[in-house]
């Protein structure tokens, strides 16, 4: 730190100038940029410096003599109230943080006395003259600050929000959908309920991609995720892209019966969209094959069994002709 006194004796540099600038004093709480406010031990105002003039609209000429809590009601009870009163009893200073305390002043941005007030951070700090006892009350606007802390919380959201969504399709990621999986695995081992899983694949979706272009591949992913998450109508449902031309489906609070009716409801709503499929594929139009597996707390009750037993369905299901629903322990004739 820059020593601006390096000759003066330490308890000399204590005592400034004033006999030569005797309104210095009155300048610096001028030119203060904070809400300075002191009060006596009755509370009345005795100082109320230009910033606080600025951003309240009232002059200092205004309140001075007044008790601070009569021109501001609105601070009794508040804890503001309690630091002022510790402090002229008690000698307590206090440090209101603005998380706590946002806005107990009535304070605009300098000028504007109206819409939204500044966001304060107050320290309350006792002192004595002589015999009296005083307290200053020190407003920062943190307004800036707090604004900034706004804006990065939402940024995490919306990033926390994107990083389970997936870019193409706009439905859950796998990342969301492995979440969900697990939770409610957890839930159905919990209270024993129903919980089903569909694994579905685009049928022959190199052939697709082949014939009209990757780009027009990513155009029919998106079709075909908008369509299939659409025929989920309950909000515990889960539709994902699990990766690639392959989506999931996690279903809580459904056997494997009515599991199948969905997968069915999906597969023929795939095929109703009529998307015309390249000339070496095995169908005309792109069709959507699913493997169905349901929980089950002997057998398949954790991910990894749910999962696998869902793939066999699935490539059971593309095995014996495509275009079709397969339930775990269905018996399948292979077409090939
Ligand atoms: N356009 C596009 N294609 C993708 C994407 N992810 C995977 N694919 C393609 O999907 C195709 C999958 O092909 P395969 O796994 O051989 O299976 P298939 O041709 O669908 O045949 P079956 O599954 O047996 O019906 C590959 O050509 C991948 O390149 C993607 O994000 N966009």
């Amino acid at each position: 730190m820059l020593d601006h006194f390096p000759n003066t004796p330490l308890a000399q540099r204590t005592a400034p100038a004033i006999p030569q600038h005797p309104n210095l004093f009155k300048r610096i709480l001028g030119l203060a940029n904070l809400g300075l406010v002191v009060l006596d031990a009755r509370k009345r105002i005795v100082l109320w410096n230009q910033w606080m003039a600025s951003h309240s609209g009232m002059a200092a000429s205004r309140v001075e003599g007044q008790e601070l809590f009569d021109l501001f009601p609105e601070l009794l009870g508040q804890r503001l109230e309690l630091a002022v009163h510790s402090a002229l009893t008690n000698n307590i200073a206090a440090h209101l943080p603005q998380a706590l305390n946002r806005t107990p002043f009535p304070l605009y941005p300098s000028g504007t006395w109206g819409g939204e007030r500044v966001e304060q951070s107050i320290a309350v700090t006792p002192f004595s003259e002589g015999r009296e006892r005083f307290c200053l009350i020190e407003i920062g606007d943190v307004s800036t600050t707090v604004g900034r802390e706004r804006l990065l919380r939402d940024q995490a959201e919306s990033l926390r929000a994107q990083s389970y969504v997936d870019g193409l399709t706009g439905i859950a990621n796998r990342r969301h959908f492995d979440v969900a999986l697990q939770r409610e695995l957890g839930r159905a081992q919990r209270h024993g309920g129903h919980l089903s899983l569909l694994l579905m694949d685009i049928d022959s979706f190199k052939a697709y991609n082949d014939h009209f272009g990757h780009q027009q591949g990513d155009a029919c992913l998106a079709m075909v995720a908008e369509a299939f998450a659409g025929k989920l109508q309950r909000a515990a449902d889960l539709a994902a892209r699990y990766g690639g031309e392959e989506f999931a489906a996690v279903l809580p609070d459904t056997s494997a019966e009515q599991a199948r009716q969905h997968a069915e409801a999906i597969r023929a709503c795939i095929a109703a969209l009529n998307i015309t499929h390249a000339p070496a594929a095995s169908r005309p139009n792109v069709t959507m094959s699913i493997g169905v597996a349901s929980f089950d707390k002997d057998r398949l009750n954790d991910g990894e069994s749910l999962l696998r037993a869902a793939d066999q369905a699935l490539y059971a299901a593309k095995r014996s002709g495509r275009d079709r629903v397969v339930v775990d322990g269905d018996a399948v004739t292979m077409a090939e």
